[in-house]
């Protein structure tokens, strides 16, 4: 189907005007809607089946993608997932992100870090998706260590176990899509906001899209030159199926 994107210098305009003084939102408001709407994104592309395999493996990397994935992670297991998460350059922007952290440990959420085991868990007889959130609209490439060795062991999984990537496929590039054929082919996307110009680069028959973060009024929308999404009654997620 046809969809408006917004390249990645409006994404972070955008982002940053709804941080602002006028419209007033805080980081930790987005970023909890934008975890939440990929969590619901999971329930619907993987519903619950008895005695299906529940663990979730998360990858979250340094910036505000990351933190989507932190907070993913803890609804996930509110969801009734098994998540685990691999944290392994951790952000010291703000205390926001080490609160995350505390959060997931009081779900008991596992967070490994640079020095643990987290390639195990690539394992599709006991893993159900990764979410890939590793890098969102502010990367630039080449990708840097350690997630360049990350995406190489994901390449190697992606046939037998989903990725679900917020917002960017990491490693993308956000407004030309990907730059090779050693790039992550995702099996969801769940576009924040709205659409970056590499989700118009996937195949619908590779990858599933969900738009979601339905934090902006259709004035907004416009504002950016994009039409709200048709979200359903109180869902934080709407997926967008090709004509
Ligand atoms: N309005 C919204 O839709 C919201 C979206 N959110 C999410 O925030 C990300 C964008 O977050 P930001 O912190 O700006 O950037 P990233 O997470 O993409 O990455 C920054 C992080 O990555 C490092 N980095 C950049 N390039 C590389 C590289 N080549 N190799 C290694 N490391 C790299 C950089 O140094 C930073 O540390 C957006 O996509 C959404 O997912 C918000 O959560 C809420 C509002
Ligand atoms: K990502």
């Amino acid at each position: 189907m046809s969809f408006k994107t917004i390249s990645s210098h409006m994404a972070a305009q955008l982002d940053k005007e709804l941080m602002g003084p006028e419209v007033g939102f805080t980081l930790e408001q987005l970023m909890e809607l934008a975890g939440l709407s990929v969590a619901q994104a999971i329930v619907k592309e993987f519903p619950y089946v008895p005695s299906r395999k529940s663990q979730v493996l998360v990858l979250a990397g340094p910036g505000n993608n990351g933190g989507d994935g932190l907070v993913c992670a803890r609804h996930l297991a509110l969801f009734g997932f098994n998540p685990v998460v691999y944290y392994p350059k951790r952000s010291s922007k703000t205390p926001f992100f080490s609160q995350l952290v505390s959060q997931l440990q009081f779900f008991k959420i596992p967070v490994l870090g640079s020095d643990d085991q987290w390639i195990k868990y690539l394992d599709e007889k006991d893993t159900l998706c990764v979410v890939d959130a590793i890098f969102g609209f502010s990367f630039r490439p080449p990708v840097r260590e350690p997630f360049g060795s990350v995406l190489k062991e994901l390449r190697k999984v992606q046939e037998r176990l989903p990725i679900v990537s917020v917002d960017i496929p990491t490693g993308w590039d956000v407004d030309e899509g990907p730059l090779d054929n050693e790039s992550i082919v995702p099996k969801v996307l769940v576009s924040l906001t709205a659409p970056k110009p590499c989700a118009s680069k996937i195949d619908s028959l590779e990858t599933q899209h969900y738009v979601g973060g339905r934090f902006i009024p259709g004035s907004f929308a416009n504002k950016y030159g994009f039409e709200p999404f048709d979200y359903d009654k109180g869902d934080q997620v709407t997926k967008l199926v090709p004509t």
